[in-house]
Formats: C-alpha cells, sequence, structure tokens
C-alpha cells in the first residue's frame, strides 16, 4: 500500500542554507493494509523525517513515495486516507478552543452534506472506538483533558476519515504506563480494521509489542529490517545488538552487545542495498574494519 522507494531527504542547513545535510538517505521499505511496521532509530536517525515526507509536510529530496501506487500529493484527497499523530498531543489542539472542534473541521472539510445529527453520532460513535466517553470529553478545553485522552481524540478523528494508513510518531513517549499500553491496543485494533500503521519510536519495547515488520533506521539509512521476531530474535546488524542491549531488563544488570565478528552482508557476497540474510530479514554492511569501503 504505501512504498517509500530509495528516498533521499536533504536539508539545507548554515546560516543562508549554503550548506546540506542529509537526514534520510536512500531508504526503502513498504507498509501493507492490516499491518504495523515500526520504525526504530535513536534520535536524529531521520525517523520522523521519514514521517514528515509520507504526510507530505515536507518534500522528499530524491526516490519516491507512493500510496497505492500514486505519489504523495498533500491536500484534502490525500489526508482523507493518510494521518497523522504526533508525540505532543497539546500542540495539536488550539487551547482557546474546545478539543471535539477538531472534529468539526473534519465535517466541514471532508463531510459538509452530513447532518449535524448524522455527525453527532458518527463523532460519538468514534470516541467510543477509541475506548472514552463521550460525555466527558466532549465540551471541554484541551487543558481540561489529559494527555491520554487528547492522543485518542485524534485518533478517533482520523477515524472518522476513509483512513488507510496512521503515521503515528512516538505517540506514546509522554503518556505514563498504563495509557501507553491503552494506546498501543488501540493501535493493535486499527490494524485488525485493515488500517497500515508507521509506529515511529525510539523504544524498542513498544516496538516490538504490535509490529510484525520493523525498520531499523541509522544516521538517515536503513541498516536492518524485516519480521519483527526475526530483527529482534537474530539481530544480525552491530547497530541493532546495541540498541537492544541497551533495553533495560527488570532484575537484570546492563551488559553491553557482544561485538560483532561477522559483516553478514559481505558474508553473504552482497554489493548494494540490503542483503536478505534469511527470507524477510535484511541487513546492510555492519562496517567492519576489514569490510571493503
Ligand atoms: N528542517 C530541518 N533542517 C535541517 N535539519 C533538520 C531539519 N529537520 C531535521 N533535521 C535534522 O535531520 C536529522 C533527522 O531528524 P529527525 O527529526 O528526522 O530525527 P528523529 O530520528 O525523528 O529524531 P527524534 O527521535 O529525536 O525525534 C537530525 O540530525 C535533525 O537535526
Amino acid at each position: 500500500m504505501l512504498r517509500l522507494d530509495n528516498v533521499t531527504k536533504v536539508y539545507k542547513v548554515g546560516a543562508f542554507g549554503g550548506k546540506t545535510f542529509t537526514a534520510v538517505d536512500g531508504v526503502s521499505f513498504d507498509v501493507r493494509s492490516g499491518e504495523v511496521v515500526s520504525l526504530i532509530g535513536e534520535s536524529g536517525s531521520g525517523k520522523s523525517t521519514i514521517g514528515k515526507m509520507i504526510l507530505g509536510l515536507t518534500p522528499a529530496t530524491g526516490g519516491s513515495i507512493t500510496l497505492g501506487g500514486a505519489p504523495v500529493k498533500a491536500g484534502r484527497e490525500y489526508y482523507r486516507h493518510v494521518q497523522g499523530v504526533f508525540q505532543d498531543p497539546f500542540s495539536c489542539y488550539n487551547p482557546v478552543f474546545k478539543a471535539d472542534r477538531v472534529f468539526q473541521l473534519i465535517k466541514e472539510s471532508y463531510y459538509p452534506e452530513v447532518s449535524r445529527a448524522d455527525w453527532d453520532e458518527r463523532v460519538r460513535t468514534a470516541i467510543r472506538d477509541v475506548r472514552l466517553d463521550p460525555g466527558q470529553v466532549l465540551g471541554r478545553y484541551p487543558h481540561q483533558l489529559s494527555g491520554g485522552q487528547l492522543q485518542r481524540l485524534l485518533i478517533a478523528r482520523a477515524l472518522l476519515l476513509e483512513l488507510k494508513l496512521l503515521v503515528a510518531d512516538e505517540i506514546t513517549s509522554m503518556l505514563d504506563a498504563s495509557t501507553r499500553i491503552d494506546v498501543l491496543n488501540l493501535l493493535a485494533e486499527l490494524k485488525e480494521r485493515g488500517l497500515g500503521v508507521l509506529y515511529v519510536t525510539h523504544d524498542l519495547s513498544l516496538g516490538t509489542y504490535l509490529a510484525e515488520r520493523t525498520v531499523v533506521l541509522r544516521h538517515g539509512t536503513v541498516v536492518e529490517m524485516g519480521l519483527t521476531e526475526k530483527v529482534f530474535g537474530d539481530p544480525l546488524h552491530p547497530y541493532t545488538r546495541q540498541l537492544l542491549a541497551a533495553v533495560p531488563r527488570l532484575h537484570a544488570p546492563w551488559e553491553d552487545a557482544e561485538p560483532t565478528v561477522t559483516c553478514h552482508y559481505h558474508a553473504g557476497g552482497a554489493s548494494g542495498g540490503l542483503f536478505e540474510a534469511e527470507p524477510g530479514h535484511s541487513v546492510a554492511c555492519a562496517g567492519l574494519a576489514d569490510c571493503p569501503r
């Protein structure tokens, strides 16, 4: 459904934009309907930039991003099918308006023909779908609602559209542990409904919780990707191993990752792109001292 092919993003930086910085470099992966793909990497690895390009908020410098074969085209029709939910739910609301105004804006833009009564019923259904009580959240200002409630209202808002893909960028990082699980379970329900979800996170444990496939990003390039159980069960790239070793475990002392001695990419005779080490599990060069440059 969503396909990124060799996507690159080069930002102009410096006082007069005279220098450039490549934030995303030749990234390719896809997200299918009814699937959660998690995009994982440390801060600054390019995750949000990829999310923004998919949402048409910033153009790709190279490569292509397509939804159902059609290129990203920011605008009303595209946003009917593709929506983003971000880390800080408060920033998505205008504090001087009641939070549920976001539903009214969707009606005005997409469903002006729907009667007031019908629309109110749709809104209440969407709110119940995200496990909120309409009576408790409608008519309130953003500051009167919790971060988790605001986050879920944004998901409810997305559900009112004919959504195919949701880009969820660090949406659980500001939530407490139990609300976080509620929101993750909600995403799991969305995929049951056939939606594709790109779940952007730097938290590996959350990524593994619900993603069928995982893409590991480092310095703007994909270093490993594949079925989540394979990427996490048998990480091949030293960076993935490092990330996994850094996940805190209850009652277990922190241990550094075992040093990587094999570059699966070069051992497999690959050159260019990623090497498919096993079906559904690909890896980039490990960058070991003896890897050909
Ligand atoms: N508008 C911009 N102009 C110049 N550089 C930018 C711009 N936006 C992002 N960058 C740079 O691109 C790189 C990737 O940023 P991005 O926000 O995509 O990372 P991220 O993986 O989402 O990080 P985080 O997890 O901290 O949100 C960073 O080095 C960042 O400084």
